[in-house]
């Protein structure tokens, strides 16, 4: 295969204005004939995502910092998931059937099939489409991924089932949210959830107090509303609303295994939480039908 490796902070002078009016603009960079980067500016907010992965890379409000982490030592490759920003774990979550961890989505090229900048922010379509994608899911789908970027972050999937039969799908809306230090960060919703502690290998864990993110922590929280994440370093909560979404994985590999991981920069892990609108069980779609889910995310000064 014909492997691509592109530091990300690429400054590439292969430029083209996609789109633009009085409130904003849509650039895409070229990187290379592969891979472009989509930069957005508006009045309201800067952003930028890339078809690769159907991946936003980066999301910051006027007048707050930037919301989501990005590792330094990600790369853009073929075939290789972005480590920060908000991978689309699809169509499943964690490892399957031996094809490896969370699905086909996150390092697939999308297409860009719409762009709307008003005054209330910019409207991204990306589009996803296959058959036979994975030896180990080989339906036929689409899915439609509606990014509304303004002083809120909103970010919808529309999954479409185009196969004679009925498919099965996991996910996870797997955010990596930029804090001031994973022991500055609570969770109090999450504090009546029950959960699945993976790392532990424990199913059914009764509720408990989560009083940091530290890791190695990597839970899943059987929880389908609204969380708030508070930043006591930085003062600063990030408020996720979410639909069709039956869990939130909350993960950070901690200092030992983001060690061993290449992707991850020294001391990266001090530097984000994952906090993920996901489905960890199997959700079913019948033929021609189709299925949405979203996330919204927000901040706030505290
Ligand atoms: O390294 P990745 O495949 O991106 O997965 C990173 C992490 O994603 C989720 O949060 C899972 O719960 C973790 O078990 C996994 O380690």
């Amino acid at each position: 295969m014909d492997i691509k490796l592109i530091p990300i902070e690429v400054n590439t002078k292969e430029v083209t204005s996609l789109a633009k009016n009085e409130y904003g603009e849509v650039v895409e960079s070229k990187l290379d004939s592969n891979f472009s980067e989509l930069l957005l500016t508006h009045e309201l907010f800067s952003a930028h995502l890339t078809l690769h992965g159907g991946h936003v890379l980066s999301w910051q409000p006027k007048g707050h910092e930037e919301v989501f982490w990005m590792s330094k030592k990600t790369q853009l490759q073929q075939g290789k998931a972005i480590r920060g920003g908000v991978p689309i774990c699809w169509p499943w979550f964690g490892p399957y059937n031996g094809a490896g961890n969370h699905g086909f989505a996150r390092t697939s090229i999308w297409q860009l099939s719409g762009i709307d900048i008003s005054s209330e922010g910019i409207k991204i379509e990306l589009e996803l489409s296959g058959e036979n994608c994975s030896p180990s899911w080989s339906y036929k789908f689409s899915v439609k991924q509606v990014l509304m970027f303004s002083t809120t972050f909103s970010q919808q999937l529309i999954i479409e089932n185009l196969s004679h039969k009925d498919f099965q799908f996991s996910n996870a809306l797997h955010s990596y949210f930029s804090v001031s230090n994973p022991a500055n960060i609570a969770i109090p919703d999450l504090n009546s959830a029950s959960f699945d502690d993976k790392i532990n290998q424990l199913l059914g864990c009764a509720p408990a107090d989560v009083f940091n993110c530290t890791g190695p922590i990597d839970k899943i929280y059987h929880h389908n509303s609204s969380m708030t994440l508070f930043d006591k370093g930085w003062k600063r909560a990030i408020e996720i609303k979410k639909s069709n979404s039956a869990q939130w994985v909350l993960w950070n590999p901690g200092i030992n295994i983001a060690a061993g991981m290449a992707d991850i920069h020294q001391q990266g892990e001090d530097e984000f939480v994952c906090l993920e609108a996901a489905n960890t069980n199997w959700i079913t779609v019948a033929k021609g039908e189709k299925l949405s889910l979203s996330q919204e995310v927000q901040v706030y000064k505290l």
